[in-house]
């Protein structure tokens, strides 16, 4: 099967307009069959060995996002501090989640032991499995952006929250918490850009060919 030209302009459409979403989201709810297609575009994601090592935990109780809004809020407080003076008053004017606004949350786990302790592509690189459960959700979050969902990943949270408000057994890895929802408008940029954190790097200063090599 080939994919046509205009299919192939999709795809990099959906890819350069993809963005971190946490202050655009809008309550509309999201439709089961279009939250059944975002989870099935993550399912068949790349996995080392096709262990297929993720799950998917929907969160749409209220309760439970305030228990885990309030494990943002206090490791953000945590996470202000370790920045220099001048970078934190910029920190702090950063919205960094949306985990009340979102109409669902989805944490993503990776359970290293299924398939048995033996995995082919695994055997001399134990973190591959957690490699392959962010391919999942990379796979989610083009996903989300095709169907003009918002997704952002709140990495500032502590394991042991989520673990205790969710329930997650002790051997199961969690690899993010995903807001996601219709959104108000997708940036043109990235909103750390937009706001002068950081800017894009020149594609030329990541590109190397022979770096570092011996020979
Ligand atoms: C593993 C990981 C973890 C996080 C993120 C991303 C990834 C890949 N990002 C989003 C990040 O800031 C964003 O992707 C970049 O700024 C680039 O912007 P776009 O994704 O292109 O909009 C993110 N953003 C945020 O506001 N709070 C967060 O906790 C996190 N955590």
């Amino acid at each position: 099967m080939n994919i046509s030209e205009s299919e192939r302009d999709a795809l990099y459409k959906v890819i350069f307009s993809r963005r971190d979403v946490r202050s655009e989201f809008l309550p509309t709810p999201i439709p089961n069959d279009v939250l059944s297609n975002l989870l099935k575009a993550a399912h068949h994601a790349p996995s080392v060995g096709f262990m297929q090592p993720w799950d998917f935990i929907v969160v749409d109780n209220e309760q439970t996002k305030v228990a885990i809004k309030a494990g943002f809020t206090q490791a953000n407080e945590q996470a202000e501090s370790l920045f220099s003076a001048d970078k934190r008053s910029q920190y702090k004017k950063l919205k960094l989640e949306g985990i009340i606004e979102a109409p669902l949350g989805i944490c993503v786990t990776c359970d290293k032991s299924r398939n048995g302790p033996v995995v082919l592509g695994r055997t001399v690189k134990a973190e591959m499995d957690l490699y392959s459960a962010v391919c999942a959700i990379q796979n989610m979050w083009l996903a989300a952006r095709a169907e003009n969902l918002g997704l952002g990943w709140v990495s500032i949270i502590e394991d042991a929250v989520l673990r205790d408000v969710l329930g997650i057994p002790e051997h199961i890895d969690i690899i993010a918490y995903l807001c996601i929802g219709y959104v108000s408008e997708f940036k043109n940029k990235p909103e750390l850009e937009e706001k002068g954190w950081l800017p894009r790097m020149d594609i030329n200063d990541v590109i190397h060919f022979n770096r570092w090599s011996k020979t």
